[in-house]
Parts: C-alpha cells; sequence; structure tokens
C-alpha cells in the first residue's frame, strides 16, 4: 500500500541569495503509513510551520518531493494541488480559524459543497462527525457562542469533512488549558484512530505526543 504521506529530501530557504537568506529546511524526510500517528516535535522557529505548510500543499518547497497517497504533489499544475489539497489534507491550527458569520455546521458544511457534496449529505456528514466529537449540541450556534475547546473540535470536524487522507495540526490544543486540551485531544485521536487517516501533529507537550505512534524532532532543518 502506498505511504499517506511522504516527504522526500525537502529544502526551504527564505530569502535566498540575500543576506538574511535563511535555511530553514535541509533534507527534511518522513514517510507515513495510513492510520499512523506521528508527533512532530521541535524548539520555536525551527521550522515546523514551515514543514507542515509544505506538506499541506500551502507551501513549496525548493528541493525535494512530496506525495501523497504515492502520488507526486510537487509536479502536478497549480489547478491540481489546489484540488488535491482541499480533498486529501485536513488542517488543524492553533486558533481555530472558524468563518465567524456561519453557525458551527455550517462551517462543516461549507468545505463540502466546495467538493461537490450535496448539501443534505453534507449536513449529515457534518452533524455525525461533531457527534462524534461531542459538540454535536452546539451545531447552529456561531463560533463565538462556543468555548476555545469547543471551537477547536468544531475545527477539527472541519478538518475531516472531506475525509482527507492526512490530517496536519500545528499546535492543536495549544491554545487550550491543560484539562480541556487534554480531552480535547482524546476527542480527536478516537477519530482519527477510527477513520484510519494519518495524522502529523506538532505538539510541545510531552504528554500528548507519547499518546501517538512515535516522535519525529525536526533538528538542523532535518527530521530525525
Ligand atoms: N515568509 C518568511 N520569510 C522569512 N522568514 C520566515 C518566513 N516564514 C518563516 N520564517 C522564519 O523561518 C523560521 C522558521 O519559521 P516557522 O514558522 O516554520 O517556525 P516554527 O518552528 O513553526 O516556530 P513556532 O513554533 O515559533 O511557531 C523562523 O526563524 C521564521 O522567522
Amino acid at each position: 500500500m502506498n505511504d499517506a504521506l511522504t516527504l522526500d529530501g525537502i529544502g526551504k530557504t527564505y530569502n535566498p541569495g540575500k543576506p538574511n537568506a535563511l535555511t530553514v529546511l535541509d533534507g527534511a524526510s518522513l514517510s507515513l503509513k495510513p492510520g499512523e500517528v506521528v508527533a512532530l516535535v521541535a524548539p520555536s522557529g525551527a521550522g515546523k510551520s514551515t514543514l507542515l505548510h509544505i506538506a499541506g500543499l500551502l507551501d513549496s518547497a525548493d528541493t525535494g518531493r512530496v506525495l501523497i497517497g504515492g502520488t507526486e504533489m510537487t509536479r502536478l499544475s497549480d489547478a491540481r494541488r489546489t484540488a488535491a489539497r482541499r480533498e486529501e489534507v485536513g488542517f488543524v491550527y492553533q486558533f481555530h480559524h472558524l468563518l465567524p458569520e456561519f453557525s458551527a455546521v455550517e462551517n462543516i458544511v461549507l468545505p463540502q459543497l466546495a467538493n461537490g457534496v450535496p448539501d443534505r449529505e453534507a449536513r449529515e456528514h457534518a452533524l455525525s462527525l461533531m457527534a462524534r466529537v461531542g459538540v454535536e449540541g452546539r451545531a447552529d450556534n456561531r463560533p463565538a457562542a462556543l468555548s476555545g475547546g469547543e471551537q477547536q473540535r468544531v475545527a477539527f470536524c472541519r478538518a475531516l469533512a472531506n475525509r482527507p487522507r492526512v490530517l496536519l495540526a500545528d499546535e492543536p490544543t495549544g491554545n487550550l488549558d491543560p484539562a480541556t486540551s487534554d480531552t480535547v485531544f482524546a476527542a480527536l485521536m478516537d477519530v482519527v484512530r477510527d477513520t484510519g487517516l494519518a495524522a502529523l501533529i506538532a505538539t510541545h507537550n510531552p504528554t500528548l505526543a507519547a499518546r501517538m505512534d512515535r516522535t519525529v524532532r525536526l533538528e538542523g532543518g532535518r527530521l530525525v
């Protein structure tokens, strides 16, 4: 079976050729199997966000290849890469980034509509995801009316709405108090384990990292 995500020798330098050039990634490689959940640990500023953006096709690498489900994304046209990002990758950030003018359930429906899912089916799927992480009762509330933990659960549902092959998360519970972080993370792990998608989750929290299958460390631009 193809790996869910492969990063092969990724290099990235900001401001190349200038006095302030900064090489952040220098041959970073990693493979995630379907169903594998990996913690990404790095000191602040080491390039974690850069790596996640490149893995999620939001930014391009200077060197190396990104493969999702065995397809080399770095070779696709911009349009096909954008479609692949929408279909194959889910993102969760430290802050929820939900659309404030839409209800919680609408925030999970919208990315499905963008992928051509009929409205009713999209809503049913959104509600079933919400039920799995325990926020179905807040479906019709706007994000501002939800607690931080609830907002983040809704953000997970949105990331999972299009049944991605890969979930990328940047400190997904970093904005929550320790107890909430713990329960919200447990909810995320339940859904991830059920759906069998691969996940790369950046965290500074050793307790959360210990609950994943393995840890990779970003050091000197490489993953070890
Ligand atoms: N667009 C950019 N132009 C120039 N330098 C950048 C750019 N984006 C990031 N950097 C620099 O690259 C380095 C890595 O940034 P990145 O955001 O990937 O780190 P990080 O490991 O995610 O950090 P943190 O944990 O603090 O969020 C930092 O020194 C940052 O200042």
